[in-house]
């Protein structure tokens, strides 16, 4: 969130350290941490959770839930307890909600209010402010929402919900699992049924926690004009139970040190724990297609969703052609990816990546700005990077030049890897924004590579 005490950037040089070994863990995975809060949160009855992701955007959501009548407390062994007020019991908070850096609270969130006769104002800080609302605005105005947004439909935004609120079909302009995730969460009290569909296909944890907290959700595959696509339907009015959640390990946390690992040499490190969804894991698949040695080890379920330890071996990495298919499956991982194509063999095209550009910050601007200062041949694209490896060698950097984050802890931490994987380190202009979804990074970071 914005409303750190502490203003002032805190830049930070990575230098180059020893091989990545041991085991580790990563945080609770972002998204799934922040629905097991809204759903609980509407649930009656007490929610438990375990493994939630105790970073700043999951605060938000958990903060902006108790401003709406929630109680959300943290017990000391780390088991959160939420007591949700009821689909359609939503209090009108009496504050504007501080979304800080989360795209996916303020979204989502707008889904939630959007279908309750409440008001409510979000403001973010100013990476969220230049993010594009349009796309949540225009479904919820269909049911029957109003919206007084910023200029460019952005935050600050106040949001009249409505109930009765009118269900719709809606298919999505944009593959988002937010928007999807809007949409439905409205549909959660509205009379009737809300339909979605999705040509192609996003993240699921949406679909498969309003399962397992009971509602009435179905998916169909059909075929579309470009392919399958899924039809999700939701019976409105429903009735949420509450339930015991473990959220598994992040896997776009976990990216980057299976990245990290696979560059440095001699590394063999295991990252225990880590969320194998099929609609997250594309980078790990795109990773062995280059020649990474990703093992899969002790494959198990936690919390529904398919869990497994990685092994991951450092490897020489050859640059591919990413198959734009997969970059929903991954999307979050792309500026890691360049990280490592920086230091494949040969040459790694990405396209298909517009959405890059709508992120915490425009991600392909800033990766191929960061990884040219940390001595990478990077040519950019309107849809993507042509990133040219070094083949191995360590990145060279000119001696002044600055990582610049731009707000954005994907950039920050991806430039953090790279810097293990430089001559002489790299400075990254503010490592704050890492807290809004890895708090730990650095102390693991530095555990991991001291053995
Ligand atoms: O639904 C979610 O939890 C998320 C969806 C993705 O956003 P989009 O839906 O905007 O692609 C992703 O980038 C974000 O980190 C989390
Ligand atoms: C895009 C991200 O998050 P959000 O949209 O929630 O800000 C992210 O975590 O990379």
């Amino acid at each position: 969130m914005s409303a750190s005490p502490d203003t002032s950037p805190q830049p930070r040089r990575f230098i180059p350290a020893g091989p990545l070994t041991g085991s580790i863990r990563v945080p609770g995975d972002k998204s799934i941490s922040h629905r097991s809060l809204m759903l609980g949160a509407l649930a009656v009855g007490e929610t438990r959770v375990t493994g939630l992701l105790e970073g700043e955007d999951v605060l938000a959501t958990a903060a902006a839930m108790r401003a709406m009548g929630a109680t959300i407390t943290r017990e000391q062994d780390g088991t959160w307890s939420i007591f949700g007020v009821g689909v359609g019991g939503l209090l009108q908070p009496a504050e504007p909600l501080d979304m800080g850096n989360s795209g996916t609270s303020t979204r989502l969130l707008m889904g939630l209010v959007a279908s309750h006769a409440i008001t409510a104002t979000f403001v973010g800080d100013a990476s969220l402010s230049r993010r594009p609302m349009g796309r949540v605005i225009d479904p919820l105005s269909l049911i029957g929402a109003e919206f007084e947004a910023s200029e460019g439909g952005t935050l600050p935004l106040t949001l009249r919900g409505i109930s009765p609120a009118v269900p719709i079909t809606y298919r999505l302009p944009v593959a988002s699992a937010q928007v999807k995730s809007a949409v439905l969460l409205a549909g959660l009290n509205t009379a009737g049924i809300t339909t979605v569909i999705e040509p192609v296909p996003t993240r699921d944890h949406s679909e498969r926690m309003l399962r397992g907290f009971g509602a009435e959700l179905t998916v169909e595959e059909v075929d579309g004009a470009d392919g399958p696509e899924r039809i999700i339907t939701l019976t409105g009015e429903a009735e949420l139970k509450p339930q015991t959640i473990e959220v598994p390990g992040d896997p776009s946390s976990a990216a980057f040190f299976v990245v990290a690992a696979l560059l440095v040499p001699g590394s063999d490190l295991l990252v225990e724990n880590v969320g194998l969804n099929p609609t997250r894991a594309g980078l790990f698949e795109v990773l062995r297609q280059m020649g990474g040695s990703i093992e899969e080890v002790n494959a198990r379920e936690v919390g529904g969703e398919p869990v497994a330890d990685l092994r991951v071996r450092h490897s020489q990495l050859t640059g591919i052609e990413v198959d734009p298919a997969i970059a929903p499956a991954m999307i979050d991982e792309f500026p890691i990816l360049f990280v490592a194509a920086a230091l494949a063999k040969g040459t790694t095209t990405t396209s298909g990546l517009d959405e890059l550009r709508v992120k915490e910050s425009d991600r392909l601007t800033a990766m191929a700005q960061a990884l040219t200062g940390a001595g990478a041949s990077v040519e950019e694209r309107e849809d993507g990077l042509v990133i040219h490896g070094t083949g191995g060698a360590r990145l060279r950097g000119s001696a002044n030049s600055r990582a610049r984050t731009h707000l954005d802890h994907r950039i920050a931490m991806s430039m953090a890897v790279a810097g293990l994987a430089s001559d002489d380190g790299v400075l990254v202009d503010d490592v704050r924004p890492i807290a809004t979804s890895f708090p730990n990074f650095i102390a693991l970071m530095e555990g991991a590579a001291a053995g």
